[in-house]
């Protein structure tokens, strides 16, 4: 869906990927809503003689997110700024051992409604990146680059004061809606009204409050009537990414979700029951 937007926007635009993903790529090859994504596939594998670029988005699984920071190494150069919409709180820190801190902007992705099926994405809603610099991670001079570039793809963005909360935030929506989607296989209208599913994702969403504020975060009832917001924009038949991945039978990020709620909570001396019914159901 980002790549779409940015060639779209007139940046020039490469798909990353080796092999038999490469070959996808080509043929059938990306499509958005229907539309070919006008954009070259570089095979990193190959010899490469294109780049460096000016900003790579990561936009893959945690899982597979160590083997996509090596691939892209033939396009990295000393201008290129990453961007990772990977949920959960450790993809950036990552890049970062790898690339150095200043290349690397903290970043969520919110309230898009993107689904995949093959090479074939489908959304009706974009959302909007959450952007920004902290933690000795990224520049000023960085960030205002990505926003005219963003700004240019059509691609809404926002730059919150403090982005480490927002981070937060964002690990408590996933480890909330995705885990207890994923686990009751239901979409976003079933958590919209008192039940089962939403106590569900309320029961997990309050043991990431407890270990936040052991952590020093302030997540509390504020956090959850944005989220209450977001939710009530969702489309009702929409799916999480996780349950996404549990009908494609697809491995799932319940690691870097519940796993790190639960080792959180051992730290802390928190009980954190609910995470760890995650941690031994989800694959
Ligand atoms: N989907 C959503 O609504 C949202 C997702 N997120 C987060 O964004 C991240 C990505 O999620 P999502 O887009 O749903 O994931 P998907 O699994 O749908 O897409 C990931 C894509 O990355 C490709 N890929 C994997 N490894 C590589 C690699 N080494 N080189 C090139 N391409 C690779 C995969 O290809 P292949 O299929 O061949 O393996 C796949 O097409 C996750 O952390 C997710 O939690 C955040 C907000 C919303
Ligand atoms: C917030 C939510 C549920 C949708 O944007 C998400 O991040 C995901 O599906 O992984």
């Amino acid at each position: 869906m980002y790549a779409a937007h940015f060639a779209a926007g007139g940046l020039t635009t490469w798909l990353v990927a080796r092999g038999d993903r490469a070959e996808r790529l080509r043929s059938p090859g990306l499509s958005v809503n229907g539309v070919p994504v006008a954009a070259e596939v570089v095979d990193p594998a190959g010899t490469v003689t294109t780049g460096p670029a000016d900003l790579v988005v990561i936009a893959v699984k945690h899982h597979q997110l160590a083997e996509a920071i090596e691939e892209v190494a033939p396009l990295v150069g000393e201008r290129t700024t990453f961007l990772s919409v990977l949920n959960g709180l450790d993809s950036e820190e990552a890049i970062a051992r790898r690339y150095g801190a200043e290349r690397v902007l903290l970043c969520i992705a919110l309230a898009m409604d993107a689904q995949r099926d093959g090479t074939s994405i489908t959304y009706r809603q974009a959302g909007r990146l959450a952007i920004g610099t902290g933690g000795g991670l990224g520049t000023a001079e960085r960030l205002v680059a990505v926003q005219v570039a963003l700004d240019r793809a059509g691609l809404a963005w926002e730059a919150p004061a403090d982005m480490r909360h927002e981070m937060w935030w964002k690990f408590m929506v996933n480890v909330g809606i995705n885990q207890a989607s994923a686990v009751i296989r239901a979409p976003y209208g079933r958590f919209r009204s008192e039940g089962p599913a939403r106590s569900l994702m309320l029961a997990l969403m309050a043991e990431v409050i407890a270990v936040a504020g052991a952590e020093g975060i302030d997540l509390g009832p504020a956090d959850l009537d944005t989220w209450h917001k977001v939710l009530a924009g969702q489309p009702p038949q929409g799916l999480t990414s996780m349950y996404q991945d549990v009908l494609a039978g697809r491995p799932t990020e319940v690691g870097i979700f519940a796993g790190r709620v639960v080792a959180l909570g051992a730290r802390h001396a928190i009980p954190t029951p609910y995470n760890q019914a995650m941690a031994w159901i989800l694959p």
